[in-house]
């Protein structure tokens, strides 16, 4: 089994962590990196797994998963760069899987050494519960059996699809942010309830068994999601009332510009570090 380092271990490294040991990893084949002794303390506890510095974790390691935050990877790639290369021979290069909004292939492949295979992949968080949606591009040296690792580690927690990396921007404002516009409906769902003067726990309870419901009917189904919606829609109904003040107030206007502005915030973080490289 390869070893694994994380770096960065925050939310979503965290996620990883946890997601790969509930599928079978064993901790000792697994590894992170964190700025804060205390929180490395915490997580290494929580998950009975080491923390190491970064110049370990890029000598002996043999996939390196950074999960910075993209206005940290300056950094860490000076960091990287040197330990790489100190690498004895015959480990050979790890192979550098990238969980980072918008920042592409390229900026790994100018500032490690040359020939380093790098993946980009965006999961999200519901890998904690084995129900991730990751997707992975492979960058210019990174071969097939890379990209099946990548594969293979990632569908221990969810599932998983290839694309070409210039899709990654939509990826990553779809899927990769996608729970938190759920999660932010099921919010104003149950504020809904608490104005209509049910208590909070109850309406929570019905909004998340009614999300759960819904996505396990899309799953399943065949039908479009406009089929399973207009079964529910009766004629003169309730539903339909509500759906008419939906579409006044612009709700799928109101999603579409707000994907869009997620992929337009991705590309800009990845500009951000052109130039950079060597
Ligand atoms: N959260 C999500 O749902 C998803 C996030 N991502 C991507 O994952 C990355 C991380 O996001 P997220 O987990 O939300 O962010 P967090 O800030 O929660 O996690 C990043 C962690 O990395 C630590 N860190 C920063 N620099 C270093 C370094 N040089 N060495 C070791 N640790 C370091 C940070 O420490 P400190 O606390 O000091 O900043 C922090 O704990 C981002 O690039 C994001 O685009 C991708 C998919 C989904
Ligand atoms: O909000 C973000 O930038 C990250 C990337 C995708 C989900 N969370």
């Amino acid at each position: 089994m390869s070893s694994i380092a994380v770096l960065g271990a925050g939310k979503i490294g965290e996620a990883l962590l946890s997601g790969l040991i509930r599928a079978g990893h064993q901790p000792d084949t697994l590894s992170f990196t964190e700025r804060h002794p205390g929180r490395a303390k915490e997580l290494a506890g929580r998950h009975g797994v080491d923390a190491v510095a970064v110049a370990e974790a890029a000598v002996n390691a043999d996939v390196l998963v950074v999960a910075v935050k993209p206005q940290d990877i300056e950094p860490l790639l000076d960091d990287l760069s040197g330990s790489v290369a100190e690498r004895p021979a015959d480990r050979g290069l790890p192979l550098v899987v990238s969980l980072c909004a918008g920042l592409p292939t390229a900026l790994y492949e100018s500032r490690l050494p040359p020939g380093t295979p790098v993946v980009r992949a965006m999961p999200n968080t519901p890998m904690l519960v084995g129900e991730a949606m990751s997707v992975i591009s492979a960058g210019s040296h990174a071969s097939e059996d890379d990209l099946s690792l990548v594969e293979e580690l990632l569908a221990s927690v969810g599932r998983v699809l290839r694309v070409p990396e210039e899709q990654q921007d939509a990826v990553t404002a779809l899927s990769g942010s996608g729970p938190a516009y759920f999660f932010y409906l099921v919010e104003a769902m149950i504020d809904a309830g608490i104005l209509l003067g049910l208590p909070r726990a109850a309406a929570a309870e019905l909004i998340i068994q009614s999300a759960v419901g819904a996505a396990t009917m899309l799953r399943g189904s065949e039908s479009h999601p406009v089929i399973l919606r207009e079964a529910v829609t009766s004629p003169a109904g309730t539903t339909i009332a509500g759906i008419r003040e939906l579409e006044k107030h612009g709700v799928r206007a109101a999603m579409i510009d707000a994907i869009e502005a997620a992929r337009d915030r991705s590309v800009e973080l990845g500009r951000a570090h052109e130039g950079t490289g060597s």
